[in-house]
């Protein structure tokens, strides 16, 4: 059982590389012609996954303290990888990668651990294969392993049934090889990192409300220096930690804030949290900001349609903020929480109550209703970053130890966080 006891936060901090933007940074210098350099990468386990993959395909990555270097030789000069490409517990790399394989001249066979085994990938077979693409499922599940050989493809209006980015990117990066035009219609706008990074390599990507256009050309992409922006999903544990501390007052530095993905801050703002932004700037086509986070009394708030995309990964520690906010949270619309690392409403909820919240699972998200004081207890991560890391946060203010069961899953997204986490509340 560990404790920490912390009776508030200051400081300054800059978190971690964001991790979709590390993802399609190694994916998309793979395929630029020349050198590409990323500095502030992700050195993550999901996003070293994405490397050893591109290595294994013979594509030079090298990495140094402070900068990831590839030099890419072109849209089509990966090699056929000798072994099966592992994507760990990567969901980015696998649907992302599936696009890429799709339009290639060799067969390829891709996996993951256990729990990238159980997630679904109907979603990007089916628009693949409408591209032309031949993908299957080895074992017929609809999960990965899924075995790609690579074909002609051609390009298609695709109408997404699910907001989802990883969907929208596969689907673009195909389209990369496709004859004529691909465009992908979203119910409501997810991330938009694949547009804005697309667009920085040279790509003609276009987009209009929530449909985002993919015109091939004969320029190839062209190598490029990517400066990562902060996560902000990874942000938000310190976010949530200085909201809910007592006497807290922390600034968080070069954080991404691109509106794909700053609906945590307008849920914060609306549940009554001091966060302001300043010196806003733009890197390679991405907003970013500092973030000055005080301690706040926060009330309960809905939230739902649209703004969950924008949200999806902080659902977690939101509800966490729900607990200690004064009144109910309805949380809606979010049932793809379920086909995360975990399901991640059941893992919340599951933990949360054991703490001592009064919080419900519904079909769709969460009714958490505030106020009620927190114990420590023996949490269960589900081997989820996600789930881990807010559980962390929870104990904070929660009275007596809390033990964590599998915390090394915080390798996958934020190895430091601790390390991070120690260094505001021991100033
Ligand atoms: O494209 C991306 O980098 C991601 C998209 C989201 O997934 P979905 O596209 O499945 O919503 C998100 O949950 C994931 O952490 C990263
Ligand atoms: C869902 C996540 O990642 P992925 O889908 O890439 O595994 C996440 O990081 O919360």
């Amino acid at each position: 059982m560990n404790s920490i006891t912390v009776s508030s936060l200051k400081g300054e901090l800059s978190v971690p590389g964001d991790k979709s933007i590390s993802h399609r940074a190694i994916m998309l210098g793979s395929l630029a012609n020349g050198l590409t350099e990323i500095t502030n990468f992700l050195d993550g386990e999901d996003c070293l996954s994405t490397i050893r993959c591109f290595k294994e395909m013979g594509i030079k990555i090298t990495q140094t303290k402070d900068t990831v270097a590839i030099t890419g030789n072109g849209l089509y000069n990966l090699s056929a990888p000798k072994s099966t490409l592992n994507v760990g517990n990567s969901g980015t790399t696998a649907r992302l990668l599936s696009g890429i394989l799709a339009g290639q001249t060799f067969e390829s066979t891709i996996t993951g651990d256990e729990s990238i085994q159980s997630r679904p990938m109907k979603r990007i077979i089916e628009p693949l294969s409408s591209m032309g693409a031949d993908i299957a499922s080895i074992y017929g599940n609809d999960c990965a392993p899924l075995h790609i050989k690579g074909s002609k493809l051609t390009g298609i209006s695709y109408q997404s049934p699910i907001a989802s980015a990883q969907v929208k990117s596969s689907i673009l990066f195909a389209g990369l090889y496709a004859d004529g035009t691909t465009s992908v219609t979203e119910p409501y706008l997810s991330r938009n990192h694949s547009e804005l990074m697309l667009q920085a390599f040279g790509a003609n990507v276009k987009t209009e409300n929530t449909t985002i256009t993919i015109t091939p050309s004969v320029n190839e992409l062209a190598g490029q220096k990517i400066k990562v922006p902060g996560d902000i999903s990874s942000a938000a544990y310190f976010i949530a930690a200085a909201l809910i501390v007592p006497n807290s007052e922390i600034k968080l530095c070069n954080i991404g804030i691109n509106p794909t993905r700053d609906g945590i801050l307008q849920i914060c703002q609306k549940m009554g949290a001091d966060i302001k932004i300043e010196n806003q700037h733009t890197t390679n086509g991405e907003l970013v900001a500092d973030l000055i986070v005080r301690s706040s009394s926060l009330t309960g708030t809905t939230i739902e349609g649209e703004i969950i995309p924008t949200l999806i990964d902080e659902i977690p520690i939101i509800s966490v903020l729900a607990c200690v906010a004064n009144g109910t949270t309805i949380i809606k619309d979010a049932a793809e929480l379920k086909v995360k690392e975990s399901n991640r409403i059941d893992a919340m909820v599951k933990n949360l109550s054991k703490m001592g919240a009064d919080i419900t699972a519904t079909e769709d998200g969460m009714i958490i209703h505030g106020g009620k004081p927190l114990h420590g207890t023996l949490i269960d991560s589900k081997k989820d970053h996600r789930v881990a890391m807010s559980c962390i946060i929870a104990s904070l203010i929660a009275d007596g130890p809390t033990g964590l069961s599998d915390f090394s899953c915080i390798n996958i997204s934020y190895p430091n966080f601790l390390n991070d986490l120690s260094k505001l509340h021991s100033q």
